[in-house]
């Protein structure tokens, strides 16, 4: 079948003050024996400071061992800004430089053009509406985004989540005196991720963009997205792994190591929401299946040992994406092989724009191919993993579905637990903007224009 495509990780990126453990090398080495030939996030701030971001970038790029995409965050409103956003959606050869960089050194000028010329051709944004004070936009910047992303043909993603309800509901609990990692899932419910995903479902409907809503948790959240689908809103839901699969019981384990570990944004949820979510990947209401792969070890969650909110959010998942899925989803029925095809992979090509080159087995397409042998049984854990990561939420989890190899654009990058990719194997993936989403929006807005009415001519111009 063709090769997974993880549409949202997050491999050593700096999150809450702490960056995350796995690199380009050790988290490509994860998702290659998880069956993974590429994906799709990492999330680069664009702060007005677009050549920073780049160049920071440019050295771990260098060292991928699978083909990889970008998304990025915009975190900020300024002219700047979104002159960065165009600068990275346009295509190699188009690469537009801003201002700013022509009043530097024709050194600094090149380094620019060749940093543009490699990443350009992004075609989605990240909008995080929760981690107030840090990454959290407004609805007014959110807004700005959603009609930039419009007018380059780019995909708007959104963490949804009320960050303001959630800066309130972690003070009730600390005042509470409930400091530990269920604090976590309880200062920030289901309600709010409805809540935020409500708010963003709306705003493009008004902007009449497509939305990406990635790692939907809840069912609050999913009902938003199936709701927005009956109206016929270009809506897309992302469920993950961990939300699929697990619950938050562990967040009550009285060992903080262990129940640590379980802590990521929107968080896991009671268990029933994951069984609904499941149900709403196979209805064809969520329509792919990320990991938001973003690792802490356990020195780095412990410090939040004597408050929830310290500890970095996020949990693993690029390894045992397609193992997972495969044994929860296909071994019980709830989805056919052509689906799981589908959601693992060739959706995720689709929605970013890089079918059939990737997400097929097709003439013409990159032969990323993996062979799953569904006899095999998997067990989990820290011990046999390849993330950098001492911890794992699948810690014992045992089921059935093996990747046997991994084919990356005809090579053999995986097989039998032996990875056979070097650093810097990996190729970076342009999306291209303007992906199937966007056919037709401009007939439907010429038909929202016709719809007005107005202005209504009145006086001396209603006479004439
Ligand atoms: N999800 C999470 O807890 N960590 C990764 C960053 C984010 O996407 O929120
Ligand atoms: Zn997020």
């Amino acid at each position: 079948m063709p090769g997974g495509i993880d549409p949202h990780t997050h491999l050593e990126m700096e999150f809450m003050g702490t960056v995350t453990i796995d690199d380009f090398y050790s988290g490509h080495a994860a998702a290659l024996a998880g069956g993974t030939t590429m994906h799709i996030d990492f999330v680069i701030p664009v702060n007005g400071n677009l050549t920073a971001g780049l160049e920071s970038y440019k050295h771990k790029a260098e060292k991928a061992a699978m083909d990889y995409g970008f998304h990025m965050a915009i975190t900020k409103w300024n002219d700047e800004v979104s002159r960065e956003m165009e600068v990275m959606v346009k295509e190699h050869g188009g690469c537009i430089l801003s201002s700013a960089f022509l009043d530097y050194s024709v050194t600094y000028r090149d380094m620019t053009k060749i940093l543009c010329a490699k990443f350009s051709g992004i075609n989605s944004f990240k909008f995080f509406m929760a981690y107030k004070g840090s990454l959290m936009v407004t609805d007014d910047l959110l807004l700005q985004g959603l009609q930039k992303c419009k007018s380059l043909g780019a995909l708007a993603m959104v963490h949804a989540e009320n960050g303001d309800a959630v800066a309130e509901g972690q003070q009730r609990m600390i005042d509470l005196g409930i400091t530990g990692p269920e604090g976590h899932a309880l200062s920030r419910p289901p309600v709010l991720e409805g809540e935020a995903t409500s708010r963003a479902i709306r705003l493009a409907k008004f902007v009449n963009t497509p939305l990406y809503v990635v790692h939907v948790m809840s069912t609050d959240a999913m009902e938003e997205i199936a709701k927005a689908k009956r109206e016929g809103q270009r809506v897309i839901g992302e469920p993950v792994v961990s939300g699929l699969v697990l619950d938050d019981s562990w967040l009550w384990d009285p060992d903080f190591a262990t129940a640590s570990k379980y802590v990521m944004s929107p968080p896991i949820r009671e268990a029933g929401h994951n069984k609904l979510l499941q149900a709403a990947l196979s209805s064809g209401i969520l329509q792919l299946v990320g990991t938001d792969h973003c690792t802490f070890n356990s020195t780095q969650k412990a410090f939040g040992a004597y408050d929830f909110r310290k500890i970095p959010n996020g949990v693993n998942g690029i390894e045992e994406r397609m193992h997972i899925i495969w044994d929860s989803m296909v071994e019980t029925g709830k989805i056919t092989v052509t689906d799981y095809v589908r959601v693992t992979s060739t959706e995720c090509a689709k929605i970013f724009n890089i079918y059939p080159r990737k997400g097929a087995i097709l003439e013409g397409s990159d032969a990323d191919i993996i062979i799953l042998n569904p006899k095999r049984s998997f067990a989990m854990g820290a011990r046999t993993h390849h993330s950098r990561s001492d911890t794992s939420v699948y810690e014992g989890r045992k089921g059935k579905g093996m990747v046997e190899v991994t084919i990356s654009r005809g090579r053999v990058v995986w097989e039998d637990g032996n990875l056979n990719a070097v650093p810097g194997a990996g190729r970076y993936v342009r999306t291209p903007p303007f992906g199937y989403l966007f056919d037709g929006l401009d007939k439907s807005d010429a038909v929202y224009r016709a719809s007005l009415r107005a202005p209504v001519r009145r006086g001396e111009a209603a006479a004439a």
